[in-house]
């Protein structure tokens, strides 16, 4: 269970935004809607621990992640919290099986290459678990990108405008293996967009005015 109770943020010199409360239950699938400058990418960031909100609590299972010292938010993150941004952020000069491992140990958790083998088979990008980021299309680094979130098993999964720089089909398959991927690890999944074509998959939205 994921909850948002009373949270406001202003940046410097700028308006107050107030998010109206929220709460995701273990494993629904929401989509976050709002116009450009509406909030969508702050409020990303308060749930996923990156920034800390001027007002109110955000609660992830029974943790309140802004009561956790910085380290233990950041090794909180690394195993309860999966992002996948608009473009992939991988590491060029490792390899993608190197990428995978990477999150394991940012996480401070044992290297375990059955589960890169397993997620990336899931994600039908086995084949490229030697090469580095610049030899995939980026179809198929947004699928890594999907696989590293996903590698600790997360209860909380976010999505940053997944699909806007994909085309048609490219963003049909990125949108179904993200839901299917929450779905094969019981992780919530929370994605951000103004992407019509995502609009239809989603039955909860939460929306940002
Ligand atoms: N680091 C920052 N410092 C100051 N103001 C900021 C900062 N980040 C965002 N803002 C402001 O906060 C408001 C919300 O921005 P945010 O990026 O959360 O919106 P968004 O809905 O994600 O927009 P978009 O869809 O265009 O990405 C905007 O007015 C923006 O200018």
């Amino acid at each position: 269970m994921i909850s948002l109770k009373s949270v406001s943020h202003s940046y410097s010199n700028q308006h107050r935004i107030g998010f109206k409360d929220w709460q995701i239950k273990d494993g629904e699938q929401w989509l976050l809607l709002g116009a450009s400058g509406s909030g969508k990418t702050t409020l990303l960031h308060i749930l996923t621990g990156i920034l800390k909100p001027e007002q109110g609590d955000v609660m992830i299972n029974e943790t309140a992640i802004y009561g956790l010292s910085s380290k233990k938010l950041d090794q909180f993150r690394g195993r309860n919290i999966g992002i996948i941004f608009q473009r992939p952020h991988l590491i060029k000069s490792l390899t993608i099986s190197e990428n995978l491992v990477m999150a394991q140990s940012f996480a401070k958790l044992p290297t375990d290459l059955v589960r890169v083998n397993e997620v990336l088979t899931s994600l039908g990008i086995a084949d490229k678990k030697n090469a580095y980021p610049s030899e995939l299309s980026q179809g198929q680094l947004q699928r890594v990108s999907i696989a590293r979130a996903v590698i600790n098993k997360p209860a909380l999964l976010i999505a940053d405008e997944p699909t806007s720089s994909l085309d048609d089909q490219n963003a049909a398959a990125v949108l179904s293996l993200l839901m299917e991927q929450s779905g094969l690890n019981q992780a919530t999944l929370v994605v951000a967009t103004h992407d019509k074509r995502v609009k239809d998959a989603f039955t909860n939205t939460y929306e940002l005015s």
